[in-house]
Parts: C-alpha cells; structure tokens; sequence
C-alpha cells in the first residue's frame, strides 16, 4: 500500500540517476534501472530509499541559518561548503541531490549539466532567483524552489533605512567625522515628510516599504503592472503609469524582479523624464539600473542621491565609479541580512527542499505547477492511471511510426473548470516518452520534453457519467496517424486509442480499440485478439501457467458472440519469449502483444 500511496508524488520528481543509485546500493535485490522498468517497480524503489537508510545529499553552497541546517540533517547529508569557484561547484555537484543557495552562486547550465542528472532540486534561500538558469533547471527536470517570504520585512526595512541615511548623508558624516572633520554645513540634508515616494513593483517588498513610508508623512505613489488595485488602495497608495511614478517622484524605490523586461528599466532615456534632484534607493537588484547611466545622470544633477544595496555584478569591482561616486550610499547586499530573516528563510528553504527530495509538490516551486495538496491526493490514483495509460498506448505503436499527435479526454461529471489536468498531462506525457527513450520525465520537464520531441499533446474535457464525487469518470489517450502492432488497438476512427477508469483506488484498463475490457493495470499486460470460442482462456492460461507465470487478472471483450474477441490478461512475471511465441502459436490467436507498465 505504501507503494501505490507513493506514487503520485514519487515518481513526479524522482531522477533517473536517484534510482540508478539506489540500485547500486542494493545491488543483490535490486536490478539496475532500465528505461522500461515497471513503474510500479520505480514506486518500490522510491520508497525503499527511505528504508534502506540511503540519505540524500544536499549542498549548502552559502551561510544559512542554523536552524534550516539542522532541519536539513534530520533528512538528508549536508555538505556545507562556501565560497566554491565555480568549477569547484560543478564537480561536486554531481554527488548531491539538492543544493541551495543565496544570491551570491550561480547556478548556471554547466551546474546542471555538471550534474549528471543526480541534482533534484535548486533551493534559493531567499527571493530572487535570477542567478539560477531556470531554462537549464526545467529541461534537466530540476524542480527549483525559493523562500519567498522570510525576508520582506528586512529588505523592506534596508529600504527605508537606505532612504533616510541618504537623505540626512548619515554614511558620508560618519566617514567625515571618523576621518576627524566637523562639517556640519556640508551635510544638511533634505526631509521625507511630504515628499513623493515612487514604489516601482508593488509586490511583498514594496508594500511593505510604501507602508512604512506612510507611517513617515510621505505621499506614496507605485507602479506595478500587475499588482492589485484594490492592494494599493488598501495601504492608501495610487497606482500609476511607469512615466508618470518617474516624473512626479522625489525618491523612487526599485521592489521589481530583475527579468528581461525589467533589465536596465532606469537608462539614459528614463533618467532624462525624472524630476531634477530625484533620489533613487535599490534593494532589488542592480541590473535593474544602467549603472553608466546612473552615474550620468549623478554627474548632470538629475540624480541627487543614490542609496544602492545591489550591484550589477557583485561584489563591484573597487574603482567602479558609482559605488565611489559622493552623492552614493551603498551597502553590500545586506538587505535580507537580519538575524531574523535569516533564521526564517534557513527553516522556509530546509522545509521546501526536504518537502521536495520526498517527492512532495512544494507550494514555493518557481518552475512546476503549484497544485494544492488535497487536489494532489484526490488525484492520485488517476495520477497512476494517466501513467500506465501513456505507457500502453506507445508500447502498442509499431515501430518506425513516430509519435506526434496525442489526444488526451478527459471524462468527468464534476464541472469543467474543476479539473486540474496539468499533472496527468505531465505523467501521461511520461508514459509516452520514457518507453522509448533513455530521457527522463517528470513534472517539472514534462511540457518542455514533449516541445523537444515534437509531441503534441491536446487536451479535451467532456461531461462523464459517474459520480461528481470523483474526479474523472474516464480517461482515453488516442495516438493519431501511427500504425499499430496489435490492429486491434486502432479505434473506429483510425487511431490507438486506450481508455483506463480508477476502480477502487486501482486503475483499470478498460477499452483497447473498439474492445471493452477489464483489467487493472498492475504487472504486466497481454493483449490477444481471438476468435471468440470456448477453451481460449484455459489455453492461454495453461501456457502461462507452464513457466510458473502468475496470471493477476484476465478480461474479455468482444464484438458479438463467436465473433472477434480481445482478451486482456494481467501477468505478475515478464513470460520468456518461447512462452509468448507459444500464446501465439495457438490456432485461433490472430495476433497479440506483450506490454510493460
Ligand atoms: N536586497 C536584498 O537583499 C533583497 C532583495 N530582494 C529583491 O526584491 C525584489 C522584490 O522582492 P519581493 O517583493 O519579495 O517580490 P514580489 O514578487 O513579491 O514582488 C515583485 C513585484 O514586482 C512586480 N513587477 C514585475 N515586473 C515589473 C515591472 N516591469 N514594473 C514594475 N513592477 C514589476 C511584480 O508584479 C511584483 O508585484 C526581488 O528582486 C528580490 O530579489 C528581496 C529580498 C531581499
Ligand atoms: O532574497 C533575495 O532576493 C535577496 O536578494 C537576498 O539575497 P541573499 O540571500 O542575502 O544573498
């Protein structure tokens, strides 16, 4: 039962090479992985990793807190390793399950590529996750996960606190007055009280700044193209056009994610729309800024003052003339570094990563779907099904005939947005590419390997009989334009087809073709079409039975009586070739087919 219960999750984020080490560890019991391994075998192995003592390895490549750390040991080898070079990271790499990291590691291709398909997770101590490739994370089926929330409140308060130092050049007297100077006219400084705050990205950051802004008398405007109008209303805050926050504000503080859209969003041209003497705070990352032209617009008056936390390539290189520049303040990337915050991203990182090396979807995931826990559990079984399903259907493809068109229904009683197909996509997706390949799939490269090979998988609901206290009445994956080694699985209207339903939590093969059957997909499966007369399941039974093969299950379906039959029979042992050629070899088989789950 732990097995079947496992499954769904498992067998979702599971690497081939976790499996392939398993197998070394118990090298006596269990056979090495092979692509066409029976899923429910891959289930037994996935949970046998926790039972044989097999422990993970995670690398924490930068300081995390102390409590994360311990976290992380109950579950898993930690390897705390700091300050790697680079290629020091990517020869390690390939002997840990998971690493995580803060903003100061790149993790690029090569890491992923480094890693031999063992790396299963990338986890971010923190926010920003633009130093992971997560291109390379999603087509190696590496689930990334983040810490979103930990350290809002830190950055937030850096933010104001690099605002105010600005405007009363707390950083430059302190320096005057340890340099022993006394320049109490040099360094009056300008008030917040009244003053315009533009928040560029209105997201956890950036409400927290705004609203703490507020609390200091200044008038708060944002822009964020996504945010919620009724949550800038909430806080008191308008929301406005990216020109007009630029050309009102006296401070403007940046919160947005650096992405492609948001690369060097402060330039020469948008420095140019500001008002005279605008103030700019950064703790949201340095690319978001054309350093160059930060220092233009510095040297040409537009800029009074900057306050900078974040840097285009950190550490800046010491003579850089931004971080030198007079008028600048600058910290080195401190803005998640409190006490606090640190403790509560090391525990939200620890939690999601070992949530995710024991298979479990987590809620931070950056590059899967996020599916809630109780849609994942109702799903399960139909997770299974969806699995064997995709398996069946290309196993019946002959060979030579590749496989692009897939359609997949769903059936169900339950109303049509109520169904999440996202992960029975992803594991039907797998049944239908690990057969035939040596890739590897699982949900977080499910869509991305089906592009790569030029499957396309469509989707269809259609209302179901059944109860709506199930999710789905039925599922049919249809493979168009293929021929088939078994004719009996092309349907009426020229396609595979195969239809699987979820009795008792076990899901059932229930249509080959145009033939109805019955039989649960566990073991293995032989499909034989028949001329319908009485004996034909004794004969075959007693073939199985001569090489001691276990028959689980046997159905038939047929078109009328005496006519064309396809009898289905469920195996528990792989039959040896003589004993499949002799199923064959009895008169009235016309043809038949053994298939691997
Ligand atoms: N300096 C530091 O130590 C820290 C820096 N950060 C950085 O702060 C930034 C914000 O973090 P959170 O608020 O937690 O993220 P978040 O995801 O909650 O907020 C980001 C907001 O930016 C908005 N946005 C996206 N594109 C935009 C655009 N083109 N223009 C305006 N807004 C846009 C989004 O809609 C979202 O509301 C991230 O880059 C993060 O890495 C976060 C924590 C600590
Ligand atoms: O969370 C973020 O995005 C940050 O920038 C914090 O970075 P850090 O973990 O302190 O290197």
């Amino acid at each position: 039962m732990a097995a079947t219960t496992s499954t769904a999750a498992s067998s979702l984020l599971a690497t081939k090479k976790n499996l392939s080490s398993l197998s070394l560890t118990s090298a006596n019991k269990l056979p090495a992985f092979s692509p066409l391994l029976t899923s429910s075998r891959r289930q037994r192995f996935i949970v046998l990793s926790a039972s044989l003592n097999s422990k993970p390895t995670v690398l924490v490549a930068e300081k995390l807190g102390e409590a994360g750390i311990n976290l992380l040991k109950d579950f898993a080898n930690v390897d705390c390793s700091y300050n790697l070079s680079p290629d020091e990271l990517c020869t390690k790499i390939s002997l840990c399950d998971a690493i995580i990291v803060r903003s100061g590691t790149k993790v690029s291709r090569e890491v992923f590529e480094s890693s031999g398909g063992r790396l299963k997770v990338v986890g971010r101590a923190g926010v920003g996750i633009d130093n992971v490739d997560l291109a390379a994370a999603t087509e190696h089926g590496c689930l990334v996960v983040n810490a979103p929330t930990a350290n809002t409140v830190a950055a937030a308060e850096h933010g104001i606190a690099l605002m105010a130092a600005m405007a009363r050049n707390v950083a430059q007297a302190d320096a005057s007055v340890k340099a022993g100077k006394w320049e109490r006219n040099k360094y009056v400084g300008v008030s917040l009280v009244g003053k315009t705050l533009a928040v560029m990205g209105f997201g956890k950051v950036g409400s927290e700044v705004a609203r703490r802004a507020k609390g200091l008398g200044m008038h708060v405007i944002a822009h964020d193209p996504y945010a919620p109008a009724d949550r800038a209303r909430a806080i008191g805050v308008e929301l406005v056009s990216f020109d007009e926050a630029i050309a009102t504000a006296d401070f403007i503080s940046l919160h947005m994610p650096l992405t492609p859209a948001t690369a060097k969003i402060l330039n020469d041209e948008t420095f140019a729309k500001m008002k005279k003497g605008v103030r700019i705070v950064n703790v949201a990352r340095g690319g978001v800024i054309d350093e160059d032209a930060l220092v233009r617009a510095l040297d040409a008056g537009i800029v009074a003052q900057a306050a900078l936390d974040v840097f285009t390539v950190e550490p800046p290189p010491q003579d850089s003339k931004l971080v030198q520049h007079e008028r600048v303040t600058v910290t080195p990337h401190l803005g998640a570094s409190t006490k606090e915050a640190q403790e509560g991203v090391a525990i939200e990182i620890a939690e999601a990563v070992v949530g995710a090396l024991k298979g479990e979807l987590a809620s931070t995931s950056v590059n899967a779907p996020m599916v809630p826990a109780e849609v994942l559990t109702e799903l399960k079984p139909y997770v299974e099904l969806a699995e064997k399903l995709g398996r069946l259907a290309v196993q019946l493809v002959s060979g030579g005939s590749g496989v692009k068109d897939v359609k997949v229904t769903y059936a169900s009683a339950r109303a049509p947005d109520d169904l999440d197909t996202r992960v029975l996509r992803a594991m039907i997706t797998k049944g239908l590419i690990e057969p035939i390949s040596s890739v590897f799939v699982n949900l977080v490269n499910a869509d991305f390997s089906a592009k790569q090979r030029g499957l396309r998988i469509s989707e269809e609901r259609i209302l179901g009989d059944g109860s709506p206290e199930s999710p789905l009445h039925f599922i049919q994956v249809q493979i168009a334009n293929v021929e088939s080694k078994f004719a009996s699985a092309i349907s009426e209207n020229g396609e595979i087809k195969v239809e699987g339903r979820v009795k008792d939590g076990i899901p059932h093969l229930t249509k080959v073709g145009s033939f109805e059957v019955d039989v649960s997909l566990e073991g293995s499966i032989i499909l034989c079409r028949q001329v319908d007369q009485p004996g034909m399941i004794g004969k075959v039974g007693s073939v199985l039975g001569v090489e001691n093969v276990n028959v689980s299950f046997m159905s038939v379906g047929r078109i009328a009586p005496r006519k064309q039959a396809v009898m289905a029979i469920g195996v528990d042992e792989q039959p040896s070739k003589e004993t499949l050629k002799k199923i064959g070899d009895i008169p009235a088989v016309e043809e038949f087919v053994f298939l691997k789950l």
